[in-house]
C-alpha cells in the first residue's frame, strides 16, 4: 500500500447491494446490513476505504455496474455472460443452490409436477436461468413470471398468483417464515457467491477483498467465520462441510442421472408411439387410397377394417366401421346380391364377378378371398379384396368390338361375320336351316372416291350402310368388308331351296331399290347403283369361306354384265369369272403390244348416202383367244380401271384421223367416239380434251362424243356440267343407243345436244314390228320437234332404209353400208 494513503481521506468506493437475505439487504432503518455488508465494511476498514452503499433491486445493479454508477456489486454468481461485462474477485464468500418454494399446502412433488405451472422468478437471475434450462432438458413445460425483487416472487406465491417460486436456497431460507414457504426437494445447480466490480475497473477493492479473504478462510477463527455465524448459524468453514456438499452434489448427479435416463426411455417411449401411430395413419391413408375394396370380417361378419372403397361400396360410414355386419349388410339390398353367395363360401377363392354399390351403379370386380387368424390365432376372420376390373372390362370390350367391327360405319367386319356364319352354318345343319348370304358391290363407288375425295367417300359408304341397316330384318347379319363391298347373311328362309332362293331375291331387289334412291351428301346428289351376289346354302356350299368366295363371284358376274343387276350363284360361273380375270390380266398389256385397234364405221346421210362422218369402234386382236368384242372386253376395262387409258389414247388417234382426213380431202368428215361413265367422270376429262384438240388444232365439230342415256341420268349434276364445258369447246355431242334406257325427254330437252342415235334393236324389228315402228316414228317426230339430228343404227336393209328415209331420219349407219373396218378399208364410194 501508499504509505501516503494511510495520511489522505480514505477513497470512496461505490458498493452495490440488494435484497438477497441474509448476504445483503436494507434492515429497518434503512440501513445495509448483512453478512456481505458486514465483511466488506471490515475489508474497507482495513484497507482505509469508505464505501458508499447504494441500494437498487437486482436487475438495476446490472445495468448500474454496465454504466459504471457502482464500483462493485455484492453477492454475484459467476456466469459466462455476466462475465462479459463484470470482473469477479477471485474468492467466493459463500456457496449456494438454486431451489423451488411452495405455497404451504402445495402439492408438488417433483420436478415434472411443475409441468404447466406458472413460476415466479428474479429477473436476470442465475437460479432462474438455471431452473428453466433444466425444465427444458426434462421437457417440462412451465410458465415462467418474472419480479425484480425476491421480495415480489414471494409475494406472488404467497397470494397465490403463482404455483411456486425459484430462489436460491439461502434467500429462500429466510423469506420462509415470513410467507410460510414450503422448501422442496426440488434443488439444482450449486453455485459460488462472489463480488464484482466493472470489466477492466480499478481491481484495488477486489484486491483488498481477496487478499482479506484468503487470510480469513484460513483462521477459523477469523472475523469471517464468526460473521457467518451471525448470520447464517453455521461455523464451518464454508457455508456446508464439504462431505455434505459433495453427497448433496452425488445424489444430485446420482438423481440427474436417473432422470435423464427416465427422460430418455420417456422420450424413446414416446418416440416410438409416435412412429406406431404415423405407421397406422400411413396403413390407413394407403388402404384408403388403393381404389379396390379391402376389408375383413371374423366368422360373425363383424367387421375389422374397411377401406373407403369398400365403405363407399356398401354405403356405410368409415368411422362407424366396427359397428356394422357385412352379412347384414349383404342382404339389406338386391344390388349387394351376387356377392352373398360368394361371402358365405367358406372356401379361399379368386373369381371374376359383377356388382352393383350401393348406389346401384354397375362394377366389375375380381374378388379374392383369403383367412386371417387373427392376432395370436385368437380371432379368425376373413379378409377379402376386390379388384376394381371395370376398367379393364371396358377397354377389352372396347378392343373386342374394335377388333370385330368396321370403324367407319359400326357394322360387323370379316371376321365378326365369319364367326357369325360359322355358327349359322352349324344350326342351319343342324335343324336342316337354309340361309342366304348377298354380296355386295357399290357400283363405281371407287370413281366417286377418286373425284370428290375419300371425305365424300366416306360419308356416302356410311348412308350407304344405314341403308342397309333399315333393309334387313332382325337376325341378319350386315358387315362391311371394305372398300364398297358389303355382305348381308340371312340365317333362317324357307326350308324349300327355290323358295329360299326367292326370298333371298327379293331381299336382295329391295336393297337394291332402296340404294338407287338419291344420295345427298354436302349439297350434291349422288346416284348410286349396286352389284348384288346371291348364294343359298346349303345348296352353294356348307363352308363359310366357299360360301363368300361363291357369292362373290356371283356379284362379279353381275358387275360384268353391265352393273346395277343381281345375279344367283350358278355351277359355271368361277369359270367365267376366272376366265374374265385371266382376260383382265391379259388387256393390262394389251394396249402396249398394240393388240387394240380402232375400226372405223361409216355413218352416211339419208338423202346423199355419201358418207358424212365415222364411229370409231375397237377391237381387241387377243393372241389366243382371237378378236375379242368391245362389248366384252369394255366392262372389263371399267372395272379393271384400264378404260382411261384406252379412252384417252382413242381420242387422240381420232383427233390424229381427223387431222389426216382434213389434209386429204375438204368433205366435213366427223369422227364420233364412245364414251365411258368412267371418262365423264374424269376430274381431268375436260382438261385432257382441251390439251388434245389444242394440240392436233383440229375443227372442234369433227369431233363427236357419243354418251348413253344412264350416263347422262345417272350423272346429272356432273353431266350437265362437262357437257356445257364441250360444246363451249365446240365439241359435238349425241345419245347412243336411244330408246333402251329411260329416255326422259323432258330432261333431254334441257341438255346442249346434237344428235340422237336410236339402238339397233329398234331398227332391226322394222318396218314389220308395230312397236318398233312406234317407237322409232316417237323418237323420230320428238327430235325434229327439239331441233336434233337423228341417226339410225344398224340398218342392215333397203326396207329399213326407206323407212327411215321416209320418216326424216337424216343419218344411216349400218351393214347395208359398211361393216367397221379398219381405216384403209372403207369403201371407197362412201369416201365422198
Ligand atoms: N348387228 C349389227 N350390228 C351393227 C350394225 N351396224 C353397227 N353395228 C354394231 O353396233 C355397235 C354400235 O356401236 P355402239 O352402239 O356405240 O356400241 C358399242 C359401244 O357402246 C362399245 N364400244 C365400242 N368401242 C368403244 C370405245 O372405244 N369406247 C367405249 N367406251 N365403248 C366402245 O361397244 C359397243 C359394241 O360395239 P361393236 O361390237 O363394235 O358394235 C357396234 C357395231 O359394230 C348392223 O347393221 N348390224
Amino acid at each position: 500500500q501508499n504509505p501516503d494513503s494511510l495520511n489522505a481521506d480514505p477513497p470512496d468506493v461505490r458498493v452495490g447491494y440488494f435484497d438477497t437475505h441474509p448476504l445483503s439487504f436494507r434492515n429497518s432503518n434503512g440501513d445495509p446490513d448483512g453478512l456481505i455488508i458486514d465483511l466488506l465494511n471490515e475489508v474497507a476498514a482495513t484497507g482505509n476505504m469508505k464505501i458508499q452503499w447504494v441500494y437498487d433491486e437486482f436487475p438495476n445493479h446490472i445495468n448500474n455496474i454496465k454504466s459504471g454508477r457502482i464500483d462493485v456489486l455484492v453477492s454475484v454468481a459467476y456466469s459466462e455472460e455476466r462475465a462479459r461485462y463484470m470482473d469477479y474477485s477471485a474468492l467466493n464468500f459463500t456457496n449456494v443452490w438454486g431451489q423451488v418454494f411452495l405455497p404451504a399446502n402445495s402439492d408438488i412433488e417433483s420436478l415434472f409436477d411443475l409441468n404447466n405451472k406458472s413460476i415466479a422468478l428474479l429477473e436476470n437471475g442465475i437460479n432462474g436461468q438455471n431452473f428453466l434450462q433444466q425444465c427444458e432438458l426434462f421437457e417440462v413445460n412451465c410458465q415462467a413470471v418474472y419480479a425484480n425483487s425476491y421480495h415480489k416472487i414471494f409475494t406472488m406465491v404467497d397470494n397465490g398468483e403463482v404455483d411456486a417460486a425459484v430462489s436460491n436456497n439461502m434467500v429462500g431460507a429466510e423469506f420462509q417464515d415470513q410467507y410460510d414457504l414450503l422448501a422442496s426437494s426440488i434443488v439444482f445447480n450449486p453455485f459460488k457467491v462472489y463480488i464484482t466490480k466493472p470489466l477492466g475497473a480499478d481491481p484495488v477493492f477486489l484486491n483488498l477483498y481477496d487478499q482479506r479473504m484468503r487470510l480469513w478462510k484460513d483462521d477459523p477463527e477469523s472475523f469471517y467465520y464468526q460473521t457467518r455465524m451471525k448470520w447464517t448459524h453455521q461455523n464451518q468453514h464454508d457455508t456446508i462441510p464439504y462431505w455434505i456438499l459433495y453427497t448433496i452434489l452425488g445424489l444430485f448427479v446420482f438423481a440427474l442421472i436417473a432422470i435423464i435416463a427416465a427422460v430418455l426411455f420417456k422420450r424413446q417411449v414416446n418416440r416410438r408411439v409416435n412412429e406406431l401411430s404415423q405407421r397406422e395413419i400411413q396403413l390407413n391413408q394407403i388402404i384408403n387410397i388403393v381404389p379396390h375394396m379391402i376389408y375383413a370380417n371374423d366368422y360373425q361378419g363383424r367387421f375389422i377394417l374397411a377401406n373407403d372403397f369398400a365403405c363407399d361400396f356398401f354405403g356405410i360410414e368409415n368411422k362407424q366401421v366396427e359397428k356394422e355386419n357385412i352379412y347384414a349388410i349383404l342382404k339389406s339390398s338386391p344390388n349387394f346380391q351376387n356377392l352373398i353367395a360368394y361371402t358365405t363360401s367358406s372356401n379361399p377363392f379368386n373369381t371374376e364377378i359383377e356388382a352393383r354399390n350401393s348406389r346401384g351403379e354397375q362394377i366389375s370386380l375380381m374378388m379374392s378371398k383369403v383367412p386371417y387368424s387373427g392376432r395370436n390365432d385368437k380371432e379368425p376372420a376373413v379378409v377379402t379384396v376386390g379388384v376394381d376390373i371395370s376398367q379393364t372390362k371396358q377397354y377389352e370390350e372396347e378392343i373386342e368390338y374394335l377388333a370385330n367391327h368396321d370403324a367407319l360405319t359400326g357394322l360387323p367386319n370379316r371376321l365378326l361375320l365369319s364367326d357369325r356364319l360359322k355358327s349359322s352354318l352349324a344350326r342351319a345343319e343342324q335343324f336342316k336351316h337354309v340361309g342366304a348370304i348377298l354380296y355386295i358391290d357399290l357400283d363405281n363407288f371407287k370413281n366417286i372416291n377418286d373425284s370428290q375425295g375419300h371425305k365424300v367417300g366416306d360419308k356416302l359408304i356410311k348412308k350407304v350402310a344405314i341403308m342397309l341397316k333399315k333393309s334387313a330384318t332382325p337376325g341378319d347379319t350386315i358387315a362391311r368388308l371394305g372398300g364398297d363391298e358389303f355382305v348381308i347373311e340371312i340365317p333362317e328362309l324357307d326350308q324349300d331351296i327355290n323358295k329360299a332362293e326367292q326370298q333371298a331375291l327379293l331381299v336382295a331387289e329391295k336393297l337394291s331399290t332402296q340404294l338407287k334412291k338419291p344420295i345427298i351428301i354436302e349439297d350434291k346428289q349422288y346416284n348410286i347403283t349396286a352389284s348384288i351376289g346371291v348364294v343359298v346354302y346349303p345348296r352353294d356350299g356348307n363352308r363359310q369361306s366357299l360360301l363368300i368366295q361363291r357369292a362373290d363371284t356371283a356379284m362379279y358376274e353381275a358387275k360384268f354384265n353391265g352393273r346395277n343387276r343381281i345375279q344367283v350363284f350358278e355351277k359355271g360361273l368361277e369359270a367365267k369369272v376366272k376366265k374374265q380375270h385371266q382376260l383382265e390380266n391379259d388387256l393390262r398389256l394389251a394396249l402396249q403390244n398394240k393388240e387394240i385397234v380402232m375400226v372405223y364405221q361409216p355413218i352416211v346421210a339419208a338423202d346423199s348416202l355419201k358418207m358424212v362422218g365415222t364411229e370409231i369402234l375397237l377391237r381387241w386382236h387377243h393372241p389366243v383367244r382371237g378378236t375379242i368384242m368391245p362389248t366384252d372386253f369394255i366392262p372389263i376395262a371399267e372395272s379393271a380401271q384400264l378404260i382411261l387409258e384406252i379412252g384417252y389414247w382413242t381420242i387422240e388417234k381420232a383427233c390424229q384421223q381427223i387431222l389426216t382426213w382434213r389434209e386429204t380431202t375438204d368433205q366435213p368428215f366427223f369422227v364420233a367416239i364412245n364414251l365411258s361413265v368412267i371418262q365423264f367422270r374424269d376430274r381431268e376429262f375436260l382438261g385432257r380434251i382441251t390439251d388434245l384438240v389444242n394440240k392436233y388444232n383440229i375443227p372442234r365439230n369433227y369431233l363427236e362424243f357419243e354418251v348413253t342415256e344412264s350416263i347422262l341420268l345417272n350423272e346429272s349434276v356432273r353431266s350437265m356440267e362437262v357437257i356445257n364445258q364441250l360444246k363451249m369447246l365446240g365439241i359435238k355431242l349425241s345419245i347412243d343407243d336411244f330408246g333402251t334406257g329411260y329416255s326422259s325427254f323432258d330432261y333431254i330437252r334441257k341438255l346442249p345436244l346434237d344428235k340422237i342415235k336410236i339402238d339397233k334393236s329398234f331398227i332391226e324389228d322394222i318396218p314389220s314390228d308395230n312397236n318398233s315402228v312406234t317407237i322409232v316414228k316417237t323418237i323420230l317426230n320428238m327430235a325434229h320437234e327439239m331441233n336434233l339430228q337423228v341417226v339410225a343404227e344398224g340398218v342392215e336393209n333397203k326396207e329399213q332404209m326407206e323407212f327411215l328415209r321416209e320418216h326424216q331420219c337424216q343419218f344411216f349407219q349400218g351393214y347395208l353400208f359398211s361393216k367397221p373396218k379398219e381405216v384403209n378399208k372403207i369403201p371407197k364410194k362412201f369416201r365422198f
